[in-house]
């Protein structure tokens, strides 16, 4: 009888490709198989002697090539083709099976399918996976949903493939159902809000101090020294430093400044919307990508007026140093803020569908092999292991103090920026928040009156119980209780 595999991966583009390639190398038989077939004999013919692969023509031979329970690995654009793929694939499965959808699915879409396929005995794991093209291949994160069950045959080999910190797998059983893929969403969702913010930091390094993209380039390499050090700032680093080939200019220069998006971020503040969570960093920084690709509406609006984006007094180099020093303080509170929404965001995701989640476990599974991956992960993971039911990550002991010594440094900033003009909404917004948060008082109080005054809302009071409405169109603007 011939060897049969331990996985199978359909959708062999640049995810699949190194995902099955990963588990190749980690020993593990992997069938193959990929709707126009060119790239499963390419993938053969490139790294065919990396492992052990049974490439797979069709969807018939692709199960068959597989051990029972069978473990099939979707790695195909999220949305219809997902959905073509499972049809395709699910009626040649028996009850036991496993379907995994590790593409960047929608939670309630993995939700609608864990149901239809749990119908049918079959059990359907949507996963999050982040790292990229290099990640699949050496060592993604992985965040695996649905059931306890299938990870007791999907954990060994996703820990197995994942990366690693202090010999931790990156990789855990988030929850159930969609629980993975709303994870992952999160993820994405706060990968949006640092980059924006570290986009943001470069715009002031530049239009305030006056730093060539060259010398911030170093700025960020210094700063990946220290608390700030991540994956996207050495990244960040390294794209600011490249030079373009043709041109001789900066790389960031010749780049068209209209950021793209596919979808996950929105995602993100749509839910955070319906879910009623502040997550305004996430948001802030979905729309100015779409700010920044609302090109003819840039064009028209190009000449309004406003501040020159040239410092009014150019600064020295101790000067713009020292500011560099306030950025990288209005940085670090602000990425603060951001992840301490986005994990509030989680908390209240599980809170609504009925998902145990393990925010401390989140946050040591993003430690490594992810785009958001940073060494600050390693104090979220601390605050949530010293304080599991920890309101927001900003009243835990060491990230308190970090923000409030960072204060003086972050308003200054930001003043800075709106005096020249430079906008910088991650970083304001971020600071509103948290003066949100902490404020005795907010005005929102009167919002609460003009609800009652326009539409008898009513109102609660500081001093007693109940609901109360005014009679605002009489004269004697009685008092009733609602
Ligand atoms: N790229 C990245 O950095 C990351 C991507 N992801 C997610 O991973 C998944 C795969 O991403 P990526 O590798 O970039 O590839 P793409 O998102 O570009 O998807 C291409 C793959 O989808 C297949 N496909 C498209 N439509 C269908 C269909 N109707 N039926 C069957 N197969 C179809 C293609 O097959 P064919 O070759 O025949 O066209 C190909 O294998 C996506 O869900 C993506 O969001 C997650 C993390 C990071
Ligand atoms: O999932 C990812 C990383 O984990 C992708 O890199 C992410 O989808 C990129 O998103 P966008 O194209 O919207 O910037």
């Amino acid at each position: 009888m011939s060897k049969k595999a331990s996985i199978g991966v359909t959708g062999l583009a640049v995810m699949g490709r190194n995902l099955a390639r990963n588990l190749a190398r980690h020993g593990h038989t992997v069938a193959l198989h990929n709707r126009s077939e060119q790239r499963t004999r390419d993938l053969v013919e490139q790294f065919g002697d990396e492992g052990e692969f049974i490439p797979a023509y069709s969807a018939r031979e692709f199960v068959d090539a597989l051990e029972r329970p069978r473990q099939v690995v979707i790695m195909v654009k999220a949305g219809r083709p997902t959905d073509a793929v499972i049809e395709e694939f699910a009626p040649l499965l028996e009850p036991g099976d496993v379907i995994v959808d590790a593409g960047n699915a929608h939670f309630a879409d993995t939700r609608r399918r864990e149901a239809a396929l749990r119908e049918q005995g079959l059990h359907f794991v949507g996963t999050g996976v982040s790292g990229g093209e290099e990640g699949a291949l050496h060592g993604p994160s992985i965040m695996p949903g649905g059931s306890k069950e299938s990870y007791e045959s999907l954990g060994p080999l996703f820990e197995d493939i994942s990366a690693k910190v202090d010999g931790e797998p990156c990789c855990t059983h988030v929850g159930a159902d969609g629980a993975g893929h709303f994870v992952k969403m999160v993820h994405n969702g706060i990968e949006y809000a640092d980059m924006q913010l570290i986009a943001e930091s470069f715009d002031l390094l530049r239009g305030a101090a006056g730093y060539e993209p060259a010398q911030i380039a170093e700025v960020f390499r210094n700063w990946n020294t220290g608390r700030l050090d991540s994956y996207l700032i050495e990244i960040t680093s390294q794209v600011l430093a490249h030079t373009d080939a043709g041109t001789g200019k900066p790389f960031v220069d010749i780049v068209t400044d209209q950021a793209e998006q596919k979808g996950t971020g929105r995602w993100t503040v749509q839910i955070g919307l319906d879910l009623g969570v502040p997550i305004s960093g996430i948001a802030e920084a979905v729309f100015s990508r779409s700010l920044s690709g609302s090109a003819d509406l840039r064009e028209a609006a190009r000449g309004l007026g406003g501040p020159a984006r040239t410092p009014l007094s150019p600064l020295s180099g101790s000067e713009a140093s020292a500011f560099a020093d306030d950025v990288e303080q209005a940085l670090y509170a602000s990425k603060v803020v951001a992840y301490a929404q986005g994990f509030n965001q989680i908390q209240a995701g599980a809170t609504e569908y009925g998902w145990d989640i393990d925010l401390g476990k989140v946050a040591s599974i993003w430690r490594g092999g992810c785009i958001i991956r940073a060494k600050f992960l390693n104090d979220i993971t601390a605050a949530y292991a010293d304080e599991p039911g920890l309101p927001t990550l900003l009243t835990s002991g060491g990230f308190r103090k970090a923000v409030e010594d960072a204060q003086d440094s972050w308003r200054s900033v930001i003043a800075t920026a709106v005096r020249l003009g430079i906008p910088t909404p991650g970083f304001s917004t971020a600071l509103a928040y948290y003066d949100g948060l902490r404020a005795e008082r907010l005005p929102a109080a009167l919002v609460q009156g003009q609800r009652d005054y326009f539409g008898a809302h009513t109102y609660r009071r500081v001093d007693k119980g109940g609901s109360f409405h005014t009679a605002w169109a009489t004269d004697d603007r009685a008092e009733s209780t609602a």
